[in-house]
């Protein structure tokens, strides 16, 4: 017995690799996610709502935002290893990068139809499936709209039932809304985890529509309320990077010297340019930074 096997004996659903264990996830999110107490809560909340339905209303539906390296990959990535057997390599978790999948401004038609049919086409083979779709702030804005009708609540879209997938978006866009308010929370000497969900989503909603950069811009999906969960990533302090750099090196199997810690925290980027709060780059380069201290 694998467990794997074990995971899924039960579970009418593991014929897709789909066997959700929510309370490995809930711990390694507690474990591993630093400084994001707000993406926990919502993105448990999310996914145990849904998997509790048997028959659910809609697909599942999640944006996630915030500037670079606060977490947004590592969240998505942990969260599909924890319901599909395989994680991002299962045939049924299907991954949407524009730089890689839809390039050419001149082909969005093409892409239209092609995103389409590949939507549809993994949801027949497997209702089950989950759709990432990575840096949304690159994608033509239109593009994404085409998959509308697979987001909402209709029993069936093209003869199909396709509301047990699950639909994740990723972008960088609000990423400056969410600082900026962070930042006006800690000048009003305020816990940056005070920060209110529903002025984040609102001010998130309004800057991902009204951007003509963004692949929401003027989109149905925002328009027409299609997003369960908006996600926000909070900008990452000196003490976050630090807790990164503890467990980046322990993954390296090196040991936890405080001044190598203390170094690699120091050698990162800060904003405001005057006080250094927060890390410009949240904790994306500790990974690589980590051999120049040793
Ligand atoms: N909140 C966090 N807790 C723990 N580790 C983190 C966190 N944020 C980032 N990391 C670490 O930094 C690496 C890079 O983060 P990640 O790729 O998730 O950033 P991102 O938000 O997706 O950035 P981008 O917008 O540039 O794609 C992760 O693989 C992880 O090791």
């Amino acid at each position: 017995w694998d467990l794997w096997a074990l995971r899924c004996g039960f579970s009418a659903d593991c014929e897709c690799g789909f066997g959700p264990d929510l309370r490995g996830l809930e711990c390694d999110l507690a474990r591993n996610l630093v400084g994001q107490p707000l993406v926990r809560q919502q993105v448990m909340k999310g996914v145990r709502e849904f998997l509790e339905k048997q028959n659910p209303v809609k697909p599942l539906v999640m944006s996630f935002h915030g500037s670079t390296g606060t977490g947004k990959t590592y969240v998505s990535s942990m969260l599909v290893r924890y319901l599909f057997q395989g994680g991002l390599q299962s045939p049924y978790v299907h991954q949407f990068s524009p730089i890689v999948h839809f390039p050419h401004a001149e082909h969005i038609e093409q892409y239209k139809e092609n995103l389409k049919r590949w939507i549809q086409g993994n949801l027949t083979n497997c209702g089950r499936s989950a759709f990432l779709f990575d840096e949304m702030d690159k994608m033509h804005p239109g593009l994404i709209d085409v998959i509308i009708p697979f987001l909402g609540p209709s029993w069936v879209v093209y003869g199909n039932n396709y509301r047990k997938a699950i639909f994740i978006f990723i972008s960088n866009a609000g990423g400056e809304q969410i600082n900026e308010m962070t930042l006006d929370l800690w000048r009003a000497h305020k816990d940056r985890e005070e920060i209110s969900l529903r002025d984040l989503e609102s001010a998130i909603s309004k800057a991902v529509f009204e951007n003509p950069q963004s692949g929401f811009w003027k989109s149905g999906i925002i328009n027409e309320h299609l997003i369960d969960f908006i996600v926000p990533f909070l900008p990452l302090k000196h003490h976050h990077v630090k807790q990164c750099v503890i467990s980046e090196l322990g993954q390296q199997g090196l040991e936890v010297h405080s001044d190598v810690v203390q170094e690699v925290a120091n050698s990162i980027p800060y904003f405001p340019e005057e006080e250094k709060i927060f890390s410009s780059t949240g904790c994306k380069t500790v990974a690589s930074r980590i051999s120049f201290f040793f």
